[in-house]
């Protein structure tokens, strides 16, 4: 199976169709997230999802159950492979967002945000480092029936271990001396799948490259 998802985090709809013919033989989909959904709603993604590769529809939803439901509702004529909500929005709000998604659709849980470190936990009132605050997490989605999480290449053989049957999304990825940007909890493609990742989600490394569909087939190549 071919386990990265380019993440496409532009506005403009030309160049994101643009960005995922490029990569359409060598990725396993492509991931669109707010910055896409913003700018060109659903149309947008149906456009995007003809051009054939898997849609991973990372929109982060975290709001109380029933709003939660009601979008995840809307969204189902997109059928995305993968759809995101916040596992912090608790047990209610999972539930119901996994009931209203299509049953295709892998709903995953976003534990501790690859942006940040233990500093940024504590300045939000959460104690410990990220890998405890993804262990409770990781638990409490799986307990409310998602299909698994999202979490740093750090966590990940924890919380495949407690959950061996979870599909784990892995961003914060970055080919050896490829700049971090603002990812603060980062791991090589190779350790990241070595961890146990069901899938990597890699963007700016891919996207910002004079050839996405080489930098692509450089990072599988290290697979
Ligand atoms: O914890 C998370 C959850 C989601 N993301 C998303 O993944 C990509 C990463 O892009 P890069 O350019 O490879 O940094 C981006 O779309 C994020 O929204 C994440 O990075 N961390």
């Amino acid at each position: 199976m071919k386990s990265i998802f380019v993440a496409i985090d532009t506005p403009d709809l030309e160049r994101a169709a643009s960005l995922a013919r490029a990569v359409r033989s060598s990725a396993g989909g492509v991931k669109l997230g707010l910055e896409f959904f913003c700018a060109n709603g659903p149309a947008g993604v149906q456009e995007i999802a003809s051009i054939g590769l898997p849609i991973f529809l990372d929109l982060k939803l975290h709001d109380i159950p029933n709003t939660v439901a009601k979008a995840a509702q809307a969204l189902r004529p997109l059928e995305p492979a993968v759809l995101t909500v916040h596992a912090a929005g608790g047990r209610a709000m999972l539930e119901e967002a996994k009931a209203a998604a299509p049953e295709k659709t892998k709903v995953v849980g976003v534990t501790v945000l690859t942006s940040l470190d233990g500093g940024d936990l504590k300045s939000i009132g959460v104690s410990g480092q990220p890998a405890e605050q993804v262990e409770r997490l990781a638990e409490l989605a799986r307990l409310s029936g998602l299909d698994g999480v999202v979490c740093s290449g750090a966590e990940v053989k924890a919380a495949k271990a407690a959950w061996p049957n979870g599909f784990f999304v892995v961003p914060g990825v970055r080919p050896m001396g490829s700049g971090v940007a603002d990812q603060k909890r980062v791991v090589t493609p190779r350790e990241a799948l070595d961890s146990g990742a069901s899938i990597l989600v890699i963007g700016r490394p891919i996207t910002a490259a004079e050839d996405p569909e080489e930098a692509l087939r450089t990072i599988a190549a290290t697979l």
